[in-house]
């Protein structure tokens, strides 16, 4: 059961006023009451701790919440429940599981409303988003469920009449690691095809979103997963090298930064684990003179101030063909001074808070930075105080964009993960090729053109995962996503990913005798 303050009732996740109640809350209302931890079908205080976190509504700055910061009971507790559930869960058929995943997809769209404003007030970007993200949460759970019954290995045919069969298996006890740009649709990411697949997880949030985890638990419970199949531990670091260090987790799957990304590596190659790394970008969106410009314009805009700019995926570094430059860069900058800042609760507001405190300042360091190297601030980058008082120490900026940049820059060169668009200009299709290749990452890349050759050709020379050909940011749930180089390695959505929550065993059936050099005498 859900439990939080809403207003002046406190009510059940499951009876349709808690839902009406919390998808009409309004900024500054909400304090979370309940345990944040979830393990054997129910929320619990952890048992035990090490340390305290505390998470904010960014909107207000106010705490919604203290965590605490699971310890190494807490932890193995999880894992002995996880397996004891994965005992029953691995052994159901596919269309068992699909029956359960799709009752769960089908009460988050129930839900959706409730949720998207859970995930708002905890992580600060609009509710119209917000919503978006249920959608591709939900859609995620149903085109898991779907594949479940599909996952099959083959038959192989030997000399003699022998022959051989491959069976999909699950991993056992998987752990997914979030980061909180998208908590809740980051939990379904990992968590659907996981048990799809017949694995239990347990999943750690980022401390800074701890809150919508826990409504996918009660969902799963609801759903009809056995009880311990997909457990919610709290905490930061300690806790998550808790996790990896397990003997007994079976995978990790990751998302969040390089640095992160190089530990948890490193604590799963000590136990043979694989692992799936959903690491950081910074990636190139190239605009050529024969575009559409206004889609061009739309497409920039979104590669650069969804959820404030807190994607993974943005295409920060955008590429512009010497001819339109100047057009382009009038028009973006006309439309981002439309985008409508302020409370994320409000329907017509279209950029929140950023994450945090330490973040903005952070985010405008890169702009102070990108100054002093020399490149313009042509709009926006500074704080921002919306008129709403009970607005006043949220962390709102202006989004920026920066021109006369040059590739050298640090603003060019490094992830901002803040809404800071930097404007760069090319001449040809081999030169821009050249520098949107050089760099660490290669998360995703963006090409507008109406040339359907150079489009395939430039995408197929791009070092990325993901290639936007006339458009940028959208995820549908069949396309697998994820990094080359630097930005990680495996997929998350798509039918690939089940390859990365199961194993093969191969079975060998002899129809014969056996032949052996070890004759009897
Ligand atoms: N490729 C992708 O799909 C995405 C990548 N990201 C990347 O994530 C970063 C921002 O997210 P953050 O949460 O700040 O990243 P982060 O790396 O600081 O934290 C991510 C998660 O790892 C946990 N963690 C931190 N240290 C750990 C350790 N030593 N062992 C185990 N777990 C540990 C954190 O508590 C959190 O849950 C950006 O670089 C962004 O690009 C974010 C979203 C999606
Ligand atoms: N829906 C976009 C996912 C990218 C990210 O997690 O940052």
């Amino acid at each position: 059961m859900f439990l939080c303050a809403v207003g002046a009732g406190v009510t059940s996740l499951f009876r349709t006023p808690w839902i009406a109640a919390v998808a009409a809350m309004s900024t500054g209302t909400f304090v979370q009451l309940e345990p944040l931890n979830y393990r054997d079908g129910a929320r619990v205080e952890p048992a035990d701790s090490c340390g305290t976190e505390k998470a904010f509504e960014p909107a207000t700055g106010r705490v919604i919440a203290t965590l605490q910061c699971s310890g190494e009971k807490e932890v193995s507790l999880a894992v002995k429940n996880a397996k004891a559930a994965f005992k029953v869960w691995s052994k159901k058929s596919g269309m068992e599981r699909c029956e359960v995943l799709l009752e769960a997809a089908r009460m988050i769209k129930e839900q959706k409303d409730a949720i998207a404003t859970m995930e708002t007030i905890n992580n600060g970007k609009s509710i119209f988003e917000a919503r978006l993200d249920v959608d591709t949460s939900w859609q995620c759970l149903e085109y898991y469920a779907g594949l479940a019954a599909s996952m099959a290995g083959e038959h192989v045919q030997l000399p003699g009449g022998s022959f051989g069969y491959t069976r999909r298996e699950p991993l056992g006890v998987c752990v997914g690691i979030g980061a909180w740009n998208y908590p809740f649709q980051i939990a379904c990411w990992k968590s659907a095809p996981a048990l799809a697949c017949g694995n239990a997880m347990i999943f750690k949030p980022s401390p800074f979103t701890p809150v919508s985890a826990l409504l996918l638990a009660e969902i799963y419970t609801k759903a009809g997963v056995p009880p311990g199949l997909f457990n919610v531990v709290q905490g930061g670091a300690a806790t998550g090298q808790f996790l990896c260090q397990h003997p007994d987790v079976a995978k990790v799957s990751f998302t969040g930064s390089v640095p992160t990304g190089v530990k948890i590596m490193e604590m799963s190659a000590k136990g043979i684990k694989p692992v799936t790394l959903e690491l950081g970008g910074k990636s190139p969106l190239i605009i050529f003179s024969d575009c559409d410009l206004e889609n061009a314009v739309k497409g920039a805009l979104l590669a650069n101030f969804l959820s404030q700019g807190q994607v993974c995926c943005n295409g920060t570094r955008v590429f512009v063909q010497q001819e339109i430059v100047d057009k382009f860069t009038e028009e973006v900058v006309k439309q981002t001074k439309k985008i409508k800042i302020g409370d994320p609760l409000l329907e017509d507001t279209r950029m929140g808070p950023l994450i945090n405190g330490p973040h903005l300042e952070r985010v405008c360091g890169f702009i102070k930075l990108a100054k002093e190297q020399g490149a313009t601030v042509l709009y926006g980058g500074e704080q921002y105080v919306p008129t709403d008082p009970k607005l006043k120490f949220g962390y709102y900026m202006t989004p920026c964009i920066l021109t006369n940049c040059s590739d050298g820059m640090t603003c060019v060169r490094e992830e901002i993960f803040g809404p800071v668009m930097s404007i760069l200009s090319f001449e040809t299709e081999a030169e821009v090729l050249e520098r949107a290749n050089d760099t660490t990452f290669g998360l995703a890349a963006g090409i507008f053109t109406r040339d359907i050759q150079r489009a395939h050709r430039v995408a197929a020379e791009l070092q990325a995962g993901t290639c936007y050909i006339n458009n940028y940011n959208v995820s549908p749930v069949e396309l697998p996503f994820g990094g080359y180089k630097k930005s990680g390695f495996g997929r998350e959505n798509g039918r690939v990913t089940l390859e990365y929550y199961s194993q093969l065993k191969t079975v060998y059936v002899e129809m014969g005798n056996v032949e052996s050099p070890f004759e009897s005498q």
